[in-house]
């Protein structure tokens, strides 16, 4: 026990930001359906630290979902022992357990007949807070998710699209400051494009909350990319390894945890790294005003060589080649629109899609108000993988 609670105040220390972190831990814990003969959950130890964001990953039926209710006692555990911030979760009122620990899940679970601000304000409003208070509370929480107060607030959820809808499902899990959030898949539902940016907006949101976070996922990239650690979970929930991602990418504990990894480790090791950690190039640029030839000029005699047009705020707006330019009157129309960008705190995976759905080999890299910053290459995210590649086969080395 000692040794838990001191390991509550480390975590408390290095992973909160507002100061209300907490640890939790499962001891023992087993959970048994029924009279099903073999538990669904056999007998999990293991400790999440606070502020940090842990992924559960493991194949369909392994006890996911079932661990992570415990936590709230969504499901009564059969047995072991689970403390949160120190204090026995099993001794507590289920209700009030559940009131402070934030919930979102793959089906939103949003009320069809309450607006969105009446939504987010649910359980602010079963915790008594008075009426001003929750409304600042649940436009704040609008805000904090990126959508527009005036324009929402009023929605039912009906009127939202899938990505509106996790978002309000996030804001609603946060509205009451919970220091636990559980999140069960919870970008399950949605395109991997809008299911990238709600990734990259939680990580956004929980680099400034400094939550305790259990995040539940199939998706081993999913899990790469937004945990501080990862749970990788065998049958009834064995933790055949629970470390940092970039250890289980290096050094998968056995061959069902390389399994899960999946081919191609290196490759995924670019959602560890940022937009930020490597040397942005420059292609030309020209902005709308301009004509076709100064950016024409300006590209040069390089083969191959495209030009980016900026419009009046610097925001990249269209791709061109020399031929392009040549036959073109003005930049506001000429080549092709830059179909996707990325910002500095993007991952390279982030980037290698946006090189893959652009055709001129290049992710444009914006700064917070969406001017250009520089570009991506792909050479230089082929040296990066390359250069990942060798590190890995030196940890190979290093353990084999
Ligand atoms: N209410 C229940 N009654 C009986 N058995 C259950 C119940 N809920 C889950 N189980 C069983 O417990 C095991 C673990 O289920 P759980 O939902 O926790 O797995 P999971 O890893 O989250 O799965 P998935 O990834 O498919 O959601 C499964 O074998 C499942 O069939």
């Amino acid at each position: 026990m000692s040794e838990s609670s001191s390991t509550a105040g480390a975590g408390a220390q290095s992973g909160s930001r507002d100061g209300d972190s907490v640890e939790i831990h499962l001891d023992e814990v087993t959970k048994r359906y029924g009279n099903q003969s073999a538990p669904a959950v056999d007998s999990v130890t293991m400790t999440i630290p606070a502020g940090e964001t842990v992924v559960f990953v493991g194949p369909s039926g392994c006890g996911k979902t079932t661990t992570m209710k415990m936590i709230n006692r969504l499901i009564e555990p059969t047995s072991g022992r689970i403390t949160i911030g120190g204090r026995d979760a099993l001794s507590l009122n289920p209700d009030e357990l559940r009131r402070s620990i934030g919930y979102a899940i793959q089906q939103v679970g949003l009320f069809p007949h309450l607006t969105v601000g009446e939504n987010i304000g649910v359980v602010p409003g079963l915790l008594g807070w008075d009426k001003a208070r929750i409304r600042a509370r649940t436009e704040e929480m609008l805000d904090l998710v990126g959508l527009e107060v005036g324009e929402f607030i009023g929605r039912f959820p009906r009127q939202l699209s899938g990505g509106q809808q996790q978002r309000i499902g996030v804001a609603r899990a946060l509205a009451a400051d919970p220091p636990v959030l559980l999140m069960d898949e919870p970008f399950g539902a949605v395109d991997p494009i809008t299911r990238g940016n709600l990734q990259d907006e939680l990580m956004r949101l929980q680099a400034e909350l400094g939550k305790t976070i259990v995040f539940v996922t199939h998706d081993f990239d999913e899990a790469v990319k937004l945990g501080d650690r990862i749970a990788v979970l065998g049958d009834q929930s064995r933790i055949l390894q629970y470390d940092t991602p970039e250890a289980i990418l290096a050094n998968p504990a056995d061959d069902t945890v390389a399994g899960f990894v999946g081919a191609g480790a290196s490759l995924k090791q670019l959602t560890l790294l940022r937009v930020r950690d490597i040397e942005l190039e420059e292609v030309p640029t020209a902005t709308v005003e301009e004509t076709p030839e100064a950016l024409s000029a300006r590209l040069g005699s390089r083969q191959g060589a495209v030009g980016l047009v900026l419009d009046r705020r610097r925001r990249p707006i269209r791709w061109a080649t020399r031929r392009e330019l040549s036959r073109a009157g003005t930049l506001a129309t000429v080549g092709r629109p830059v179909a996707d960008s990325v910002d500095r705190a993007s991952t390279l995976q982030d980037a290698l899609e946006a090189i893959l759905t652009d055709d001129d080999g290049y992710a444009v890299v914006t700064r917070s108000r969406g001017e250009y910053a520089g570009v991506v290459g792909i050479d230089t995210l082929m040296a990066t993988i390359r250069q990942l590649r060798e590190q890995h086969e030196g940890d190979d080395g290093a353990t084999s």
